[in-house]
């Protein structure tokens, strides 16, 4: 079967969706495929399940801060689980679905590779394959797949991976967690708070180490409250079955066993078997992209979200997609693309003003730059840190503990960098982000007042201790 329409979107995760309703919206006829589920990993396997299997353990620590609350002992992990479930439809995609052809856009499944120029060939077991063509581009949002280190054993035991750790249906009554980055962090805890026995392998000495180094310091003191083993400084060398789990030997000859092993170690681009060679390019790489999204040197080509290696979160790959989908359907119309930084047709925030929560408890919230990074970046900087005690914090909850950082870019007297690390900061970044991306003055963050009393009030404190 041959089909035609104006863009192909290749990957139905949230960076797919939105790059294909804004194709749409910009006027074209628009196929969006996906192998397994219209949402994507997000939805199913990642951002969706562990945020819904943390929320219960904060917000029976939360309780717990605050006497007179009534509290129970421990988590019930069946509801907590079965919340899980219902947040991901137990693994049904028709919402989505059906959300997308609401949304007026055309949907396919099965797998999608490029076979020629704006040309993609779709199979599916037992049925012929469907070619399609594209009149315009072919967007490519594949996503990521986990990577695994070379350790000895490692291809032979039953390992979890992302996947299998959001979507356990029972808790494990120990797991080893190997890797201390945002996946290693939050599944640790929450498996924690749901009851498991967690070791906790680093192979630096902190966790979340591409964040302030202050990030991880504030985390190694919630886990030791929360009775998780960190092993710092560790390399795995080997790991093997046991009678009622798995095992993993670490270089120092110690041995630490499981009835899981959860491997954190980071992801790739998934571009292993999508047809890359007829672009030119090779089957797993990255897909580099220029700020409307266009795959460099390949001009029919376009790519948004994990696959493109940028910013490897939900929200900055669906700002990337909406970018695209509305760069194409401008080309498409012949229309001239504003190429200058920080118009609407170019994803500039990606280099200047990441934003992204980590949702452990503490909570962290980060946006742009960390101090290490402005001063390597060549910026003449100034950091500015204090800890959270505002009356809205000493309200929100006893004993509350947070730090925050400001990185001050000094020759323009904006803000760079900005760090949050405490119990619900995740909504205060936003105000971080709107002045990093926004380029406000500090001078003029000085009339932006926090509302008393609120946890909000650490942004007068920092500026306080900047100088104002
Ligand atoms: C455990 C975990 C928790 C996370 N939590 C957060 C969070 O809280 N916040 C956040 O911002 N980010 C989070 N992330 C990151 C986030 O999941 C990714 O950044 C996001 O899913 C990327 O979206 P995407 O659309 O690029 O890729 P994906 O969501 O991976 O979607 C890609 C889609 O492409 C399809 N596909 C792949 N190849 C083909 C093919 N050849 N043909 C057809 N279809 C194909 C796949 O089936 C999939 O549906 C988390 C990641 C993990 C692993
Ligand atoms: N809340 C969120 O925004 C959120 C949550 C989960 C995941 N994500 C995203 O998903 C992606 C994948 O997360 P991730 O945690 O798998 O990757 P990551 O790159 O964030 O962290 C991987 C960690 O594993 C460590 N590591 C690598 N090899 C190791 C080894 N052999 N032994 C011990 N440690 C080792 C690395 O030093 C690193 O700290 C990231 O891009 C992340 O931003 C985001």
């Amino acid at each position: 079967m041959n089909e035609q329409v104006d863009v192909i979107v290749i990957g139905a995760g949230p960076v797919g969706e939105n790059a294909a309703d804004r194709a749409v919206r910009g006027g074209l006829r628009t196929l969006l495929v996906d192998r397994e589920l219209f949402g994507g990993e997000c939805s199913f396997w990642a951002c969706i399940p562990s945020k819904a299997l943390l929320r219960p353990g904060h917000a029976l620590a939360a309780a717990r801060r605050l006497p007179g609350v009534p509290v129970g002992e421990r988590l019930d992990p069946g509801p907590v689980l079965a919340r899980r479930d219902e947040f991901i439809h137990n693994l049904d995609d028709t919402s989505q679905v059906d959300w997308a052809k609401g949304a007026g856009i055309e949907v396919a499944r099965g797998h999608a590779r490029l076979t020629g120029e704006r040309e993609v060939t779709i199979s599916r077991v037992g049925e012929p394959d469907t070619v399609v063509t594209a009149n315009h581009a072919v967007i490519v949002c594949t996503g990521s797949v986990p990577r695994a280190p070379r350790i000895d054993g490692l291809d032979q035991v039953p390992y979890w991976g992302s996947r299998e750790a959001t979507n356990a249906k029972q808790v494990p009554s120990s797991m080893v967690v190997l890797g201390g980055g945002v996946v290693g962090v939050e599944m640790a805890q929450a498996w924690s708070r749901l009851g498991a026995r967690i070791d906790l392998v680093l192979s630096g000495s902190r966790p979340l180490p591409r964040f302030e180094p202050f990030v991880g310091e504030l985390l190694l003191a919630a886990f030791a409250e929360d009775g998780i083993t960190v092993h710092r400084d560790a390399s795995a060398v080997a790991a093997a079955g046991t009678d009622d789990g798995v095992s993993l030997t670490l270089s120092d000859g110690s041995v630490l066993s499981g009835e899981r092993l959860l491997v954190a170690t980071g992801r790739r681009p998934n571009t292993d078997d999508i047809g890359l060679e007829v672009a030119g390019l090779s089957p797993g790489s990255t897909l580099a992209v220029d700020d409307s999204g266009q795959v460099e040197g390949v001009p029919w080509l376009y790519a948004a979200g994990d696959v493109t290696g940028r910013a490897p979160l939900t929200h900055q790959g669906k700002y990337a997609a909406r970018i695209t989908g509305d760069v194409v359907a401008a080309r498409a119309r012949g229309e001239s693309v504003d190429l200058s930084p920080w118009s609407r047709h170019q994803s500039t925030a990606d280099h200047y003003a990441v934003p992204q929560v980590v949702f452990t408890d503490p909570e962290v919230g980060f946006v742009g730059r960390t101090a290490e990074q402005a001063a390597s970046a060549g910026l003449n900087t100034k950091v500015v840190d204090v800890d959270i005690e505002t009356a809205g914090s000493y309200l929100h909850a006893d004993g509350y503990r947070g730090k925050a950082r400001l990185v001050v870019d000094e020759d323009r007297r904006v803000l760079v960098g900005v760090t949050f690390v405490g119990q619900d900061v995740a909504d205060l970044l936003h105000s971080a982000t709107i002045a990093v991306a926004g380029e406000v003055p500090v001078d003029r963050l000085w009339h932006a007042v926090p509302s008393f009393p609120t946890i909000s009030e650490v942004w007068l404190r920092l500026l306080e201790s900047y100088g104002l």
